[in-house]
């Protein structure tokens, strides 16, 4: 694992330097494999990146966008992370729709919807059952409980290791997660974390020694590259 941390002057900053390290993981991409996978997180702090990564200029019919986590509600549903990123990018761009590949939430059942995205993925990235294909970017956000995509501490998420995607939950809320393996077989974990009500979390996610149940970040170990980009207000008092 190649880990990168960097702490950026402000919010709008951690946005620039986001932008810069996606654009250069979408060239990169697409000149060694001919296209870019990306999944998406949800919450607030990725909403200015989106809209920024919608202003470029760029081979949209190269880029697959997919989610690493969702609510369990349906596609127009405020709390929607696809309605989110559709209207702050998606929706903005040429992007053709069979590059969108969003997470279904319309199943009675919600694990009957984890197996038809992991089925998907797999059609996608012709891989076979048991194996982890790698995303390019697995984009993600941290709680101020230390969670990441959906994967909240003390949940059954965090110990399903042989699966793509699994069913999770914040309490009561149902919601649809790539699991900690899945996560891990990116080439680039990109974290982006903002505000100064994240530094309890990331002081026990950076610890030397804390347990992953309680802080489920920690499981986020790629083979390929971990990037921490962080705000002052959340990063100032992470040991340099
Ligand atoms: O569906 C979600 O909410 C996200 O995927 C979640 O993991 C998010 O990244 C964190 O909760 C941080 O959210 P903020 O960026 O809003 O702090």
């Amino acid at each position: 694992m190649n880990k990168t941390v960097e702490v950026l002057p402000d919010q709008s900053a951690l946005v620039k330097r986001a932008l810069d390290l996606i654009l250069s993981k979408i060239d990169t991409a697409i000149q060694e494999r001919g296209r870019f996978t990306i999944a998406l997180s949800g919450g607030s702090t990725p909403k200015p990146l989106y809209e920024a990564i919608a202003n470029q200029k760029l081979p949209w019919d190269k880029i697959h966008v997919f989610w690493g986590d969702e609510r369990y509600v349906p596609p127009d549903h405020p709390d929607s992370n696809e309605l989110m990123a559709r209207r702050a990018w998606l929706d903005r761009v040429d992007l053709p729709e069979t590059n969108i590949h969003p997470i279904p939430t319309l199943e009675a059942d919600p694990a009957v919807a984890a197996v038809k995205y992991e089925r998907h993925l797999h059609n996608f990235f012709n891989s076979a059952s048991g194996e982890f294909p790698a995303l390019d970017v697995v984009l993600l956000g941290m709680g101020d409980d230390a969670h990441t995509a959906s994967l909240f501490p003390h949940t059954e998420a965090l110990k399903v290791s042989d699966r793509l995607i699994t069913v999770g939950n914040k309490d009561s809320s149902i919601r649809i997660t790539f699991t900690y393996p899945f996560i891990n077989s990116a080439r680039s974990v990109i974290f982006v974390v903002a505000g100064a009500n994240k530094r309890p979390a990331l002081a026990q996610v950076f610890a030397p020694v804390a347990d992953d149940f309680t802080y489920p970040s920690r499981l986020i170990k790629p083979q390929g590259e971990l990037w921490w980009l962080l705000d002052a207000a959340a990063g100032a008092e992470l040991p340099s």
